[in-house]
């Protein structure tokens, strides 16, 4: 009996199947007749049926009335709209423009209302209130910026102490105070961050953004379960292992993903000689798993991470400004920014508010439905991140199938993006010519470079001018062919304009949440995802039992995968265990004793050996 795991390499080929085929194209039937009439109107009858309540529908009309009327052309009028809407803070040298979003003023009008009730439940959420209803929590990624808003002297004294803590940890392993225990270099020279979704993407928004060329800890993270991957960080460090510090993030402390990149690095720790417990920081939920195992096994540090900051806003917290500050990024300069865009956005009058603005333009170009995807182009390498640290932002907060009052809403706004001028080369062409189902948000930066180091490498032109008449001109080319953007523009990237960047967005995805009525802090979605997963980890291991058991009976008993599902009293789940046989053989845990995975009838399966220990268990 050969062993044919190799085989698995050979897919079925996709046949068409008739009746598939014709759910799909009724399905497409169905979409096409939704989006051929006006989607929000679609919207409003469907809203008008579940809800007596208009203020929470979509039910605009100057935003259908207006959409017919085009976007401004003439340059006279252009220009007078971008003055009159320009936005600017001052301190903080950052621009809004909104003009090459078609609202009208009319739209402006319908939508006061509901700013004026966004802007409420906003101030209601930064005293302390349940903002988030269905796991009943507080939402607090404000105060983290200005602990005096924190609703209790106790919060208040927790945020202050917990930055303390985070600052002076990271003088002491920078100064070399704190030092790995067998580390040539006698300090820490590297972090590895272990952690996933809300636990990696600011931080890897920020590495990249604001680390310095020379860090006094360069950083890299492992935000998966891919072991391949996992295995290449470790071995991209090498010897430097020893003088790692590896901060494992998980508000949760039970995600499994963060869980498995921990058991991998504490394995490369024991197979180098290394005590991982002197190199290791938690930051987590006071007494999940996660910060149990760390006392327990005497960690070399723990930060908190609260109850009442989600994820995707906890990069003013522990989760983004240890691994910052440890970079040598001004973390303080960071909630500076932060707190006085924070400002800015408390505004109730949505001229003077950048956030309601973007929410404004957000709503005006997916008709408050997500209609079109946000396309996130920052013209500048640094902030190449900054559209997938977006991407959770928006997607997890707004993409709700239900809204406050229960109703089927199935909202969102699609986040994706790359960096200008790189993507001019890859997908402008279809943004200027294709399928018109997207808005742009540009992000300028108008330093190209530190002073004193540019040139002009034609004459009267630099480098960062190419840039500039690049962003400007996919700009203007776009809004000739009616592709709406937004540009924010700031001087620096530095932390202090990072900061408020991510406040800014923070703000505009609460607002919107609150204009289209839907809770922008929860993510029940994920969980379907999550339990399906542990379900095909356990079927796996009833596989395994099945086939461990033929084996013990019979060293060559090879079993049909009708039997496998049979005997794990499992026959709906027969596609389940193909793919569980298919991977596994590909990773040599299972043999594969006849045919292959081509055609899923010839397989016949074994394991080759019997665990009499499992067979017991
Ligand atoms: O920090 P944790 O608890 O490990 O969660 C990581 C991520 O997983 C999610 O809960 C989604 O599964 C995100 O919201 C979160 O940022």
């Amino acid at each position: 009996m050969a062993s044919l795991s190799g085989l698995c390499s050979s897919f079925p080929s996709l046949k068409p199947n008739n009746k598939i085929g014709a759910e799909l194209s009724s399905f497409r039937k169905d979409s096409l007749a939704v989006s051929s009439r006006s989607s929000s109107s679609f919207k409003h009858s469907v809203a008008r049926e579940v809800s007596a309540d208009l203020s929470k529908t979509n039910d605009v009309a100057g935003l259908k009335k207006a959409k017919q009327g085009g976007l401004e052309k003439d340059p006279k009028a252009l220009w007078r709209r971008y003055v009159d809407w320009l936005y600017q803070h001052k301190e903080l040298g950052l621009y809004l423009d909104v003009s090459r979003i078609g609202f009208s003023d009319e739209f402006v009008s319908e939508m006061e209302p509901r700013f004026q009730a966004a802007f409420k439940a906003m101030q209601e959420l930064e005293r302390g209130a349940v903002a988030n209803p269905d796991e009943g929590r507080m939402v607090g990624h404000y105060w983290l910026r200005n602990a005096k808003l924190a609703p209790n002297p106790f919060l208040q004294v927790q945020i202050d102490k917990t930055l303390a803590a985070i600052c002076d940890f990271a003088d002491s392993v920078i100064s070399g105070k704190i030092k790995p225990p067998s580390s040539p270099e006698g300090r820490f020279t590297q972090i590895l961050s272990v952690g996933i979704g809300g636990s990696a993407l600011g931080p890897q928004f920020v590495a990249e953004a604001l680390a310095p060329d020379n860090p006094p800890l360069k950083i890299r993270f492992i935000d998966n379960t891919d072991p391949a991957g996992i295995d290449h960080q470790i071995a991209q460090l090498g010897p430097e292992l020893a003088s790692t510090l590896v901060i494992v993030i998980s508000k949760s402390g039970g995600t499994p993903e963060t869980r498995n990149g921990l058991l991998e690095v504490q394995k490369a720790f024991r197979e180098a000689g290394l005590d991982f417990a002197k190199q290791g920081v938690a930051i987590t939920q006071e007494n999940s798993l996660l910060d149990n195992t760390a006392r327990i096994e005497g960690w070399v540090a723990r930060f908190p991470m609260f109850d009442w900051v989600g994820g995707r806003t906890s990069e003013m917290s522990a989760v983004g400004l240890l691994p910052a500050a440890l970079q040598g990024v001004d973390i303080r300069e960071m909630l500076v920014g932060a707190s006085m865009m924070d400002e800015a956005t408390r505004s109730t009058v949505l001229r003077k508010n950048p956030a309601a603005l973007l929410a404004l333009c957000w709503y005006w170009a997916t008709d408050g439905i997500g209609s079109k995807d946000m396309v996130v182009l920052p013209y500048k390498d640094s902030l190449l991140l900054f559209s997938r640290y977006l991407q959770q932002l928006v997607m997890e907060s707004l993409g709700k199938e239900f809204d406050l009052d229960g109703n089927r809403v199935n909202q969102g706004i699609s986040v994706y993006g790359n960096k200008g001028s790189t993507d001019q080369h890859a997908y402008i062409q279809q943004l200027r010519e294709g399928v018109h189902n997207f808005f742009v948000t540009f992000i300028e930066v108008l330093r190209d470079r530190p002073p004193g180091h540019d040139w002009e490498l034609e004459p009267g032109v630099t480098c960062g001018d190419y840039l500039f008449g690049m962003l400007q001109g996919t700009r203007s080319a776009l809004y000739a062919n009616n592709r709406e953007s937004i540009t924010v523009t700031v001087q620096e990237v530095t932390p202090r304009s990072v900061g408020a960047l991510i406040a800014l967005y923070e703000r505009a995805v609460g607002i919107y949440a609150s204009l289209v009525n839907i809770n922008a802090y929860h993510q029940p979605g994920v969980e379907a995802g999550k339990k399906a997963a542990g379900e095909v980890l356990a079927l796996q291991k009833r596989v395994l039992a099945v086939l461990n058991e033929a084996s013990c009976e019979d060293p060559a008993e090879s079993l049909t995968l009708q039997e496998i599902a049979d005997r794990c009293h499992a026959p709906d789940d027969i596609e389940m265990i193909y793919k569980i046989i298919e991977h596994m053989a590909a990773n040599d845990r299972a043999l594969i004793a006849e045919g292959d995975c081509g055609s899923p009838y010839s397989l016949k399966v074994f394991l080759g050996e019997c665990n009499v220990d499992e067979l017991y268990a």
